[in-house]
């Protein structure tokens, strides 16, 4: 007999397991695959084992949304699957995946868990449509910024208005590589190895950087300073602290990328633009932050002052951050997952053996449908 869903928000830093009807998931883990790990699965693996025990081993499983190490993303999932005591094989699962990536990834993602998790049903949603559940809400926009992926999804009464949905391949993991990289400049800050090194930005990063703003009372929250590992020290007032979450509204310039990755102000602004005129008002009225890196002060006032600038003055954009960034797809998927009917949206392993792995794109859920407005 099959157990409740399991909840697997596969995120680009970290995976998030549960069952459905939880609010927060049970287990939380990196999505790092071992230097140990990965000396066993690939060419060359001594030179990992090596980098392990010089303590600068960093094997992300996944690159900005896509899978990029599968043996590690599965040793992960067991890995969490046994601190929950549950065996995939009995409970059916719902998966969070980045939009817009390839449609044959999703069906990788399909094969593996059926051929390798055995799990007996499957389903796989947008992170960004879930976060908007978390709210209780079935039409807004959400902009969710995580470790790897910026995405602006629009929803319409729970359905994705896809022509619309927007992402891009920045996210946490990048804005902690550019204040490690405005920290070495503006401080002479040199860690003593790369890993050490991005352990103390990253916690720089989430306990001290805020959005470029004057509102005292949001900032309030903040640590004044840092003492860095090779004793040098990060204060309040340093400017690359606010430089860093500035990386958000202008990744082309700021993180070097090319002119396509727009800001999310940017990327909010198409997805409601691009969805029908009868929808605008009530995406912009309702735009939700989610994904741990929209936790920083003042990110509420600044999407909505930078969004409202592109939008026309009839448009009032109206942002608010959503109770917890990074667990929100969690807590929409708990809740997506508990519905009664939803059970039936599933793929089914019969399925899978009688029609593959790209069945998959013939079973989306109501949330993931293309609107059928006219
Ligand atoms: N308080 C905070 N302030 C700023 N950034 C934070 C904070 N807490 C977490 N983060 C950042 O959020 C990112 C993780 O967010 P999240 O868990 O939503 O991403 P993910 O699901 O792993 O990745 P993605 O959704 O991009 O695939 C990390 O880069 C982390 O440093």
């Amino acid at each position: 007999m099959e157990g409740p869903p399991i909840v697997l928000d596969n995120g680009s830093g970290t995976i998030k397991v549960g069952f459905a009807g939880e609010c927060e998931p049970r287990v939380v883990h990196d999505n790092v695959f071992t230097a140990l790990r990965a000396s066993r699965n690939v060419p060359g693996g001594e030179d990992f084992a090596k980098a392990l025990q010089a303590n600068t081993a960093r094997f992300p499983v996944m690159d900005h949304g896509i899978v990029s190490q599968w043996e590690g993303l599965l040793e992960v999932i067991e890995a969490a699957l046994e601190e929950m005591k549950a065996d995939a094989s009995k409970h059916p699962v719902l998966l969070t995946e980045a939009p817009l990536n390839p449609t044959v990834h999703r069906e990788l993602l399909v094969e593996r868990f059926f051929e390798e998790l055995h799990v007996p049903a499957l389903q796989v949603v947008h992170s960004g449509a879930l976060a908007l559940y978390a709210t209780n809400s079935r039409t807004g926009l959400v902009i969710e910024v995580g470790d790897g992926v910026a995405q602006t999804v629009p929803l319409y009464d729970s359905y994705v208005i896809f022509n619309a949905v927007k992402r891009r391949d920045y996210g946490g993991r990048d804005l902690t590589a550019y204040l490690g990289e405005l920290m070495s400049k503006e401080i002479n800050h040199r860690p003593s190895s790369s890993e050490v090194g991005w352990r103390a930005w990253k916690e720089v990063k989430e306990s001290m950087c805020r959005v470029r703003h004057k509102n005292p009372v949001e900032e309030a929250s903040k640590q004044l300073s840092f003492y860095l590992p090779d004793g040098k020290v990060v204060t309040r007032d340093s400017e690359c602290l606010t430089k860093c979450v500035d990386a958000l509204f202008e990744p082309a310039r700021l993180l070097k990328r090319d002119e396509e990755e727009q800001g999310i102000h940017k990327m909010a602004a198409e997805s409601i633009l691009e969805s029908g005129r009868d929808t605008q008002k009530a995406l912009a009225g309702n735009i939700v932050l989610s994904g741990g890196s929209m936790s920083f002060p003042g990110m509420c006032h600044r999407v909505e002052e930078e969004l409202q600038k592109l939008l026309p003055t009839t448009v009032k954009a109206a942002v608010k951050l959503v109770k917890s960034p990074t667990y929100a797809a969690f807590t929409g998927g708990s809740i997506v997952a508990s519905m009664p009917d939803l059970l039936d949206t599933f793929m089914t392993r019969s399925e899978y053996e009688e029609h593959g792995a790209a069945f998959i794109h013939k079973k989306s859920v109501r949330l993931t449908q293309p609107p059928t407005m006219s």
